[in-house]
């Protein structure tokens, strides 16, 4: 595109300006872009071409106690009712108890990826002889991880396919999410393993299906603590059980389930500073591991209970990346009370539960539309032009009309404009 060349060495006015220049935006726009921003050193330190801060809100989930500790839970999310939804189902958790977390290890996978190979079950044999050789070259090649307690613990090789092995080199990264370092790592091993047995490599990277650094969390509550209205706890807690059993069944279902799980999952890992997209894929492949795609949780009635479950790959830090320049994030952590990586797992995945639980309790009571739209309609107000004190009146006037669609909206602001 036209005035586009070498963007990113251009100061950020000039950026802006080429965006006048061009007619991409007017002036006004451009003007609006550089409102927004909170902190440019900050910005133009975090990424490539920067323009501007965008923001998402940020609101506090409450009633989690996990483990008996009652936390306060900063989400960011741009979705109206998820933070009500998570609050909402870590209520009804903490009536019963609360929820039990339990993080068994905290180690990350790299691949080293090898392609070519014309004997893999020899190759595999002899790479996997080395393995002491390599775990410790690993480590020299990161050090101040094997000083803070953390670094290369094991060495494993799968054959791919005949002529394709992965060397997955697993690391203790302790606070550290460990991309970086455990791609260092793998960088180091791979050039080893070139020039000492010949062997071509594809490509080494961490892998995202961070299998050994499970989460698992569960609760269990008496189906008398579920009872809304007319509607017994016990029938609610079946049909629970049975969203659940669908889950399980139908991928199409399970998307769905899963997306309500993440909208918790998400807005804490946003919020704690960590990479979401590598908790979405890890998330998502291991929703898919028995081949089929299935439901992250379940629900089953067991003795008058209904017992949740939810286990995923969590792979969160509390220091590196982003999580470690972002003022925001610290004072995150400390609204979390968070002593470390574990417990900040712990904390997510509770909340994907719980998130899951209240939407699963409103499919199978009042439906999804009447706590959620209800909530969501403050957007539609602000999308077609309601100021903010005009927004709950329009919101009422919406509900009383049972009309949903923004040229009914707009009727009803113009009304309320007209009736002052
Ligand atoms: C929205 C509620 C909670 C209302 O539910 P309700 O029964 O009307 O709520 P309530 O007035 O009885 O309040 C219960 C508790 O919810 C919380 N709560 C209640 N309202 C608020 C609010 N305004 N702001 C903050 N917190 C709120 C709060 O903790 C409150 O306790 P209290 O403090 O009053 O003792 C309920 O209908 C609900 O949980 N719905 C599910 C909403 C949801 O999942 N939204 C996500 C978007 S939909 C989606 O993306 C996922 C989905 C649904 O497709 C997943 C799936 O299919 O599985
Ligand atoms: N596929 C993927 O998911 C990929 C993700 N990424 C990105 O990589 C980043 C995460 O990589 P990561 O290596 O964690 O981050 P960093 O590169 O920021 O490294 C973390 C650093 O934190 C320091 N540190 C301080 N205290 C501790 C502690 N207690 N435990 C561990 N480390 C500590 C260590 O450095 P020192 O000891 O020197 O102080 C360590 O190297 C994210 O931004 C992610 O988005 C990058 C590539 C691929």
């Amino acid at each position: 595109m036209n005035g586009f060349s070498k963007y990113y060495q251009k100061d950020r006015q000039t950026r802006l300006n080429i965006l006048v220049e061009q007619q991409k935006l007017s002036s006004a726009e451009v003007e609006k872009l550089a409102q927004a921003e909170l902190d440019f050193e900050l910005g133009d330190t975090m990424i490539e071409n920067y323009l501007t801060q965008y923001q998402l809100p940020e609101g506090l989930a409450l009633n989690y106690v996990i483990d008996g500790k009652e936390y306060l839970i900063p989400m960011v999310t741009e979705e109206p009712s998820v933070i009500a939804a998570a609050s909402h189902g870590a209520q009804l958790v903490k009536k019963s108890g609360g929820f039990k977390a339990q993080v068994k290890e905290r180690l990350m996978i790299g691949q080293i990826v090898l392609e070519q190979v014309s004997d893999a079950p020899t190759l595999a044999k002899k790479i996997k002889q080395q393995q002491d050789k390599l775990l410790t070259l690993a480590n020299e090649a990161h050090p101040s991880i094997v000083s803070r307690g953390g670094g290369a613990r094991e060495l494993n090789v799968r054959i791919l396919a005949p002529d394709m092995l992965s060397v997955d080199l697993v690391v203790d990264v302790k606070e550290a999410m460990g991309a970086n370092m455990l791609n260092t790592m793998l960088e180091a091993c791979a050039k080893y393993l070139e020039e000492e047995l010949a062997v071509e490599v594809l490509l080494s990277i961490l892998s995202n299906y961070a299998t050994r650094c499970l989460v698992k969390v569960t609760c269990e509550l008496p189906v008398e603590n579920l009872t809304k209205g007319e509607i017994s706890g016990a029938k609610i807690a079946q049909k629970i059980a049975s969203a659940s059993r669908l889950a399980q069944l139908d991928p199409y279902r399970a998307t769905t389930h899963n997306k309500g799980i993440m909208n918790g999952i998400d807005a804490v890992v946003i919020a704690s500073g960590n990479d979401w997209r590598a908790v979405e894929a890890g998330a998502h492949a291991y929703a898919a591991r028995d081949e089929q795609y299935r439901g992250l949780s379940t629900w089953k009635l067991k003795g008058g209970k209904l017992c949740g479950e939810l286990e995923l790959p969590l792979p969160l830090a509390t220091v590196g990346g982003s999580v470690s320049i972002v003022p925001l994030v610290k004072i995150n952590q400390r609204l979390l009370e968070l002593e470390d990586a574990k417990e900040l797992e712990k904390i997510v995945a509770a909340v994907g539960l719980g998130q899951n639980l209240a939407a699963l309790y409103a499919l199978v009571t009042d439906g999804i539309q009447k706590g959620h739209m209800k909530l969501q309609l403050k957007s539609l107000a602000v999308s077609i032009g309601a100021k903010p004190q005009e927004v709950s009146q329009v919101v009422e006037k919406i509900l009383a009309k049972k009309a949903r669609d923004s040229a009914t909206a707009q009727q009803i602001l113009a009304e309320i404009r007209g009736n002052k």
